[in-house]
């Protein structure tokens, strides 16, 4: 019976030909990242073997010594980089490598901009893992047989990087996977073995697994002695390990040089730049674990996606357990990358497991504490790099107050604010900076949260700070109504809104201001009243601003109502919110409200008290129930005014 061998042609998922695309048209600057992927995902297939073999140890296969193998054949153009780790079936093959199972996948080649400088950045973002070979190969074969599988069950998968893949069932006596790159003709400086030597070193040394190389026969040799001395024997051909093959976690952080940490970053994160900062910590104690934990210098593209996986690679006594280990890490901290090496963690952990697990706690509390840490050296040491570090993840820390109770004033001091200080939108103010500032007799951190950064920067209820010479922070962001709700004070410093409440400015004002404002709220007694009436239902409440120099009026939150911004929210999140009233302030001393006090027929008035109450609401909130109406009534009483 003759055999037959099963070929198939299967079309690439759409973002795959996509990617591999930017891949070959965007990545020549830094082409020799292929070795580093390729080798990366060798190093992972051996990771996934050891822990699968610790619930079976037959997948060895009578072949325990797990390694990477890189040779090259300068006839054929080829460069192949071969494991003995996990393997793939037929069915994995076409799926692993004809598909990117990332969530969000389509949302990230939206974003692409055509513009290959930045696409390429994006690029670095997002991982090209595997199709990285595509870089420096116009062709790539893949062999492969998965552990535990029968000789017979290989598969060969091929493609051109275009369109399409084949893949052909064969026969292959040894476990795991061979890439076989044919290199492009203008690529052939990669089979240089110096070259390629000096690649895997720069890259692989970190990794636990061995990197090994062919070593042609160096024939015997004279000694130092010279023809008549004593002979150097022949060294017969050999693959020779050329990596270290020493987990960078276990060595001491002091032989350990910037460049390897950035290196190791890069394999386990897919980042293309250097990480902004990292932390390298043995524990022993009640608890026994190493961590390296690292900050990236640049948000993922993904951070927003809810489905995104995070969190750390975990190993068990130097056995790779899992990746994207979330528990480690709270999700406002979801953007750091890691490794985490327990001792105390049994062998056959699984995520339920370590859901209630003590160890797990203990370990999160003290990695997150690392992370805080980590951020607080940098804010002390690096203001600029810190600066950079806000503008990426700044939004995911203000988070933090609320999701990490026991953490609040830590993150506090980690969060930076736009400020009337400095009167521009970046978010540049620490709270301490704040306070370093306060004014004689303030006790009080003043903040206010609009829409936009400029709606705050120019409402109404600033014009009091502003001649008192207060500073006060100006929040825009979708998130800081949730943070402010979740963070009532730093340092002991109460942090008051200033569009809630009665103003108190406590011993901001003088005497004489207290004196002044009790006779301008007298004198205004009447005026107030009339208001009041003439609004009716429509407001909480109708009193005497003191907030207001410039302008005539402005709605004000009552103390426990929840804010507009917070309305706002609720609303967008299709919750059912409380019809909101506001209180009204009005400023007697203003020209309009003087104007409107002077007129007599009641009906006019309360024209007039309905304008002002809609023009602090537009103010105030951008927009107004009922806008045509407002129009209509303001050109009414201009025109009366003529
Ligand atoms: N040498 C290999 N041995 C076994 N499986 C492999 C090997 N190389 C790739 N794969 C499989 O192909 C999948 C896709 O690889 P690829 O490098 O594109 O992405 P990844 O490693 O999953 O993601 P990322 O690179 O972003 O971490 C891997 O998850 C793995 O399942």
């Amino acid at each position: 019976m003759s055999e037959t061998v099963k070929t198939e042609k299967h079309g690439f998922q759409t973002e795959v030909g996509k990617l591999l695309h930017l891949v070959t048209h965007s990545l020549y600057s830094n082409k020799e990242i292929f070795l580093r992927e390729l080798v990366s995902n060798a190093a992972d297939a051996a990771d996934k073997l050891r822990f699968k073999a610790l619930s079976d140890n037959s997948l060895y296969e009578s072949d325990g010594e797990l390694r990477v193998r890189i040779s090259v054949d300068k006839e054929q153009g080829t460069i192949t980089i071969s494991d003995n780790g996990i393997g793939m079936t037929r069915e994995q093959a076409i799926e692993h490598l004809g598909t990117i199972a990332k969530s969000g996948t389509s949302e990230f080649f939206g974003q692409l901009t055509g513009d290959e400088s930045k696409d390429s950045q994006l690029i670095g973002q997002f991982g090209v893992g595997f199709y990285s070979a595509f870089i420096v190969a116009d062709r790539v074969t893949v062999l492969s047989r998965a552990a535990g599988h029968d000789a017979t069950t290989g598969v060969q998968w091929e493609s051109a990087g275009e369109g399409d893949f084949e893949v052909t069932d064969i026969e292959k006596s040894t476990r795991g996977t061979d890439i076989i790159l044919h290199l492009r003709d203008d690529e052939k400086e990669f089979l240089d073995e110096w070259k390629l030597r000096s690649i895997v070193n720069k890259y692989s040394d970190h990794i636990s697994i061995a990197v090994e190389m062919w070593k042609e026969e160096v024939p015997e040799r004279d000694g130092p002695d010279g023809p008549e001395g004593d002979k150097i024997p022949a060294e017969p051909a050999h693959w020779e390990q050329v990596n270290a093959a020493k987990a960078l976690w276990t060595r001491e952080k002091s032989d350990i040089s910037d460049e390897e940490y950035n290196e190791f970053y890069k394999h386990i994160s897919h980042d293309f730049e250097d990480a902004l900062t990292w932390g390298h910590n043995r524990v022993e104690g009640t608890h026994d674990y190493t961590s390296l934990l690292y900050v990236p210098k640049r948000a993922p593209w993904d951070m927003w996606n809810r489905e995104t996986k995070h969190g750390l690679k975990l190993y068990v006594q130097r056995v790779f357990i899992m990746d994207d280990a979330e528990q480690f890490m709270p999700t406002y901290l979801r953007f750091v990358k890691g490794v985490l090496d327990s001792n105390d963690l049994p062998l056959n952990v699984s995520r339920e497991l370590l859901q209630d697990s003590k160890v797990t706690d203990a370990m999160r509390k003290a990695c997150t504490k690392r992370v805080l840490q980590m951020l607080e050296k940098t804010a002390k040491k690096d203001p600029e790099a810190y600066q950079a570090f806000w503008k990426e993840f700044g939004n995911a820390l203000k988070e933090g107050p609320a999701e990490d109770a026991s953490n609040k004033e830590k993150i506090a001091g980690l969060l930076r604010f736009a400020s009337t200080h400095n009167d521009n939108s970046e978010q540049t103010v620490a709270l301490a900076d704040y306070i370093e500032r306060m004014k004689e007799g303030q006790d009080k951190i003043y903040y206010i949260v609009a829409d936009s950064y400029n709606a705050a920067k120019n409402s109404p209820h600033l014009e009091v700070f502003r001649k008192k010479g207060v500073e006060v922070l100006l929040m825009s962001e979708r998130v800081d109504e949730w943070l402010i709700s979740h963070l009532n004070e730093f340092d002991a410093k109460q942090l008051v809104s200033v569009t809630r409440g009665s103003l108190d400015l406590g011993d901001l004002d003088d005497d004489a201001d207290k004196e002044a404002q009790k006779a301008i709220e007298e004198a205004a007694e009447g005026l107030v009243s009339r208001v009041k009436a003439s609004l009716g239902d429509s407001v909480k409440d109708v009193r005497v601003t003191h907030r207001l120099t410039d302008s005539p009026a402005c709605i004000v939150t009552d103390e426990n109502d929840m804010s507009s911004q917070m309305v706002k929210l609720m609303k967008a999140a299709g919750q059912p919110v409380p019809e909101q009233k506001f209180i009204l302030e009005v400023n007697p001393e203003h020209d309009l409200v003087k104007h409107m006090d002077a007129e007599q027929a009641e009906d006019t008035f309360a024209e007039w008290s309905q304008l002002l109450l809609d023009q602090a609401t537009l103010s105030e909130q951008g927009a107004l129930d009922n806008p045509a109406e407002f129009v209509a009534r303001l050109n009414k009483l201009l025109l009366a005014a003529k």
